[in-house]
């Protein structure tokens, strides 16, 4: 009888144990999201090995194809098809990098980089500021509820439009935060809307700079500021050492990017467009701390997700392709964390442009 009870007793805590371990947790770091949420809302569950599949077969054609750009935005809205939930899942509503900050937790980091961007541009009450590929919104409501100007933001990903609203709800922002499905080289709205804009680590996706930039410059009012968080190669980036180029490739593979620019790149398409440059720096710089210590949540922590995402997937709550993405994911931190270390790298490059008040100043 007492070995019956050991036995219930054994089998009901590893049952509770189980239940934690696969529907309740989620990653030390932060829980924005339940791991038994990874059910990829964004795609029915039969097209996430399909889309991942597309989405490889993207980096297995030369890069000077003619008319790869023109596909950029579907590869990169496929790819938001796959991450989206185990980003929300893993890292939060902000799907972004920030320095680390002492004595500050990573989702304070996370909300001072949001709102430095913020009070960069002069976003204040009664303004309309233009977020470019917003994500699921996470800096747009930082920066409307530190601000109170409304923020529209625009992504390409219908998925992460519906996240971004049912947040933006949930939060009694959706007052002050519109978000727009539409592709930012072509957007949806008139010349002069916008007393400012901002884009977090969501250019790099543009095939040319100059193209997205030049739609961001159209639609702002004359006068009006802009600043964009970019990714770039560093100076310390050397084109023929192998080490590097395997790093910088790894990103982009990993990120979605039809190919990484170097910093001297970024004020060049923004003098190229029109933008006169009011500032320039990378605040991955030192005495800023390491960004990428957040992705160092260590192996076991690794390995936890991965058993999580496996389980879920056996068991059918989570698409079968779903352990094919984390693993992508997995291999794309730690090219994220030697190009940091390595200082190759940069996901914070920081410029701050203005559209000239008057049509003579644009004049060459
Ligand atoms: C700006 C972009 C995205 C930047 C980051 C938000 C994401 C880059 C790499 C992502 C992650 C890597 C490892 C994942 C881990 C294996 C998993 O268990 C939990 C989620 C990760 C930590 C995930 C979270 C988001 C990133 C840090 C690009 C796309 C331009
Ligand atoms: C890494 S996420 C950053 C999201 C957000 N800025 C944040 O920090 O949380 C990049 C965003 O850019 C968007 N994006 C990429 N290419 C785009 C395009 N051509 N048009 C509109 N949005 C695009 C993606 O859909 C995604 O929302």
């Amino acid at each position: 009888m007492e070995s019956l009870a050991l036995l219930f007793t054994g089998g009901a805590l590893l049952a509770a144990a189980l239940y934690w371990f696969v529907c309740i947790l989620g990653p030390a770091e932060q829980k924005g999201k339940r791991a038994a949420d990874l059910s990829a809302g964004s795609i029915s569950a039969e097209k996430v090995q399909d889309n991942y599949n597309q989405y490889w077969s993207f980096f297995r054609r030369p890069k000077e194809t003619v008319g790869v750009a023109d596909k950029v935005p579907d590869f990169v809205d496929t790819f938001y098809n796959l991450v989206t939930d185990i980003y929300e899942w893993g890292w939060g509503q902000s799907f972004h990098f920030s320095p680390s900050l002492r004595g500050k937790s990573h989702a304070e980091a996370t909300c001072l980089h949001e709102v430095a961007a913020a009070d960069l541009i002069g976003a204040k009450p009664g303004h309309s500021v233009l977020d470019v590929g917003c994500g699921v919104g996470g800096p747009m409501r930082a920066i409307a509820a530190h601000s109170r100007a409304k923020v529209v933001g625009i992504t390409i990903n219908d998925y992460q439009v519906k996240r971004a609203r049912d947040h933006n709800r949930k939060a009694g922002l959706d007052a002050l935060c519109e978000v727009v499905q539409g592709n930012f080289l072509e957007m949806p709205f008139p010349d002069g809307a916008y007393d400012g804009a901002y884009s977090i680590e969501a250019t790099c996706h543009a095939p040319r700079l100059e193209e997205v930039y030049g739609e961001i410059f159209r639609v702002l009012k004359p006068g009006a500021l802009y600043v964009s968080y970019e990714w770039v190669t560093t100076e310390k980036f050397a084109a023929n050492d192998a080490e590097h180029v395997e790093i910088i490739e790894g990103i982009e593979r990993g990120d979605a990017l039809p190919g990484l620019r170097s910093v001297g790149d970024i004020g060049a398409a923004a003098r190229a467009v029109g933008f006169e440059i009011v500032a320039e720096r990378d605040l991955a710089a030192p005495p800023a701390g390491p960004w990428w210590s957040r992705l160092k949540f260590g192996r076991i922590a690794y390995w936890r997700n991965h058993i999580v995402v496996s389980v879920l997937a056996a068991v059918g709550v989570a698409p079968k392709g779903t352990v094919d993405v984390h693993e992508m994911l997995c291999k794309t931190a730690e090219y994220l964390t030697k190009g940091g270390e390595k200082g190759i790298f940069s996901p914070m490059h920081m410029i701050l442009c203005r559209k000239p008040a008057t049509e003579k100043e644009t004049a060459p």
